[in-house]
C-alpha cells in the first residue's frame, strides 16, 4: 500500500472479462470464471496506479445479471464511496448487459466519485485477450480527480462512455461499444485520460432516485414489435403482473393497430407504457406517428428499450403522474 496513491476498489461481477476457454483460438469459451485477485495478476502495472481492493460480487455472464445483484451493486457502491478511505470504483462485468448495470447504477449511486464499468469482447485465455488493458485502463479512470462529476462511465477500447449514452454494437468486435448519439466523453490510453465534455443526462448526485431499503423493482416488460404482430402480448403481460410495458417499436416507437388497441386498454387501466425503438439511432418523438396524448403512452426519447425499462421500473418505486414520468423520460 502506498500513501500517495488513490485507493480503488474492484467489484467483480464476471462476464467475458474472467472467461476462459481451454484454447486460445477458439471462439467457444465459458464467462466468469476467473476470480478478481487473477485478473488484477494479469493486468501489469495495475498496482502503481492506485491501490487496489478486489471484491467478488458474483461471477456469472451478463446474460444472467438480474436485479438481486444490481441492488448488490449499488449499496455496496453507495457505501463505499460514501467513506472517505475509497476515492473510485471499478466494477468489471459482461458486456452483453453492461450498459443496463452501467445505466441503473448512474441512476442510483449518489457520489460524484468515478464509478467504472469495464468488461472485454475476448476470454481472458484467448489469443490477444484485451481484458487486462481494459481492466488497467478502468482502473486509471477511477483512480483519477478528472473523473470526478462525471457519473457512472464505461470504459472500454481506450475510449470511455457516459453510462446513459453506450450500447454494445458488435457481437464479438473488440471495437464494440460507441455512443451513436452523444459521442464518447473521453479517452484513455495506457492510462492515459482525456476528457472531451460533461455527460449531458442527469445522473448520480442529480438523480430523484434511490433503492434504499428496497429489495425488488416493479415488473416491466419489454414487447418487441414487428410486422403482422399478434395483439395479446401486451394483455399476457400484465396478466404475469407486470406493472409497465417498453414497446421496443418499429421506426418513431410505432406499432400495428391491433396492439395499440391493447396498449390503450393498459394504459386506461394505469400500466405504464413506454414507446421506445428497435432502431438504432434517433428519438422516439412525443405525439409523431402516435397520438400519445390520447393513447396515454410516454415516449422513451433516446433511451433504448433495454435502458428505457430500467428507467422506468425505478420511475414506477413512487406514484407519479404520466407528465412527470414523460419529464423524467426527457431527462435522465
Ligand atoms: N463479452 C462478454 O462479456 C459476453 C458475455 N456473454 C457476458 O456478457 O458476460
Amino acid at each position: 500500500q502506498n500513501k500517495d496513491l488513490p485507493h480503488v476498489v474492484i467489484l467483480a461481477t464476471g462476464g467475458t472479462i474472467a472467461g476462459t476457454a481451454e484454447g486460445s483460438n477458439q471462439a467457444g469459451y465459458t464467462a466468469g470464471q476467473l476470480g478478481i485477485n487473477t485478473m488484477i495478476d494479469a493486468a501489469p502495472g495495475i498496482k502503481e496506479l492506485a491501490n487496489i481492493t478486489g471484491e467478488q460480487i458474483s461471477n456469472v455472464g451478463s446474460q444472467d445479471m438480474s436485479i438481486d445483484i444490481w441492488l448488490k451493486l449499488a449499496k455496496k457502491a453507495n457505501e463505499l464511496l460514501a467513506s472517505d478511505d475509497v476515492d473510485g470504483i471499478v466494477i468489471t462485468h459482461g458486456t452483453d448487459t453492461q450498459e443496463e448495470t452501467a445505466y441503473f447504477l448512474s441512476l442510483v449511486v449518489d457520489s460524484n466519485k468515478p464509478i467504472v464499468t469495464t468488461g472485454a469482447m475476448r476470454p481472458a485465455t484467448a489469443l490477444s485477450a484485451e481484458g487486462p488493458l481494459n481492466l488497467y485502463n478502468a482502473v486509471a479512470v477511477a483512480a483519477s480527480p478528472k473523473s470526478k462529476g462525471h457519473g457512472v462511465t464505461v470504459v472500454m477500447n481506450d475510449q470511455i462512455h457516459a453510462a446513459h449514452d453506450v450500447t454494445k454494437f458488435n457481437t464479438t468486435a473488440v471495437q464494440s461499444f460507441m455512443s451513436p448519439i452523444e459521442g464518447q466523453i473521453g479517452s484513455v490510453i495506457y492510462g492515459d485520460i482525456e476528457y472531451f465534455r460533461k455527460p449531458y443526462s442527469t445522473h448520480t448526485t442529480k438523480s430523484v432516485f434511490s433503492v434504499k431499503g428496497v429489495k425488488s423493482l416493479p415488473r416491466v416488460d419489454i414487447i418487441y414489435a414487428y410486422a403482422d404482430m399478434p395483439a395479446d402480448f401486451v394483455t399476457s403481460s400484465i396478466k404475469k403482473g407486470a406493472k409497465g410495458i417498453v414497446i421496443a417499436g418499429v421506426g418513431n416507437g410505432n406499432m400495428n393497430a391491433a396492439t395499440l388497441k391493447e396498449v390503450k386498454k393498459a394504459t386506461d387501466k394505469g400500466i405504464v407504457v413506454v414507446r421506445s425503438t428497435r432502431v438504432p439511432l434517433g428519438d422516439v418523438l412525443r405525439n409523431a406517428e402516435v397520438n400519445d396524448d390520447e393513447y396515454k403512452t410516454i415516449v422513451s426519447d433516446e433511451l433504448n428499450p433495454a435502458k428505457a425499462r430500467v428507467l422506468l421500473m425505478l420511475t414506477l418505486l413512487k406514484d407519479r403522474s404520466l407528465n412527470e414520468i414523460q419529464e423524467i423520460f426527457f431527462n435522465y
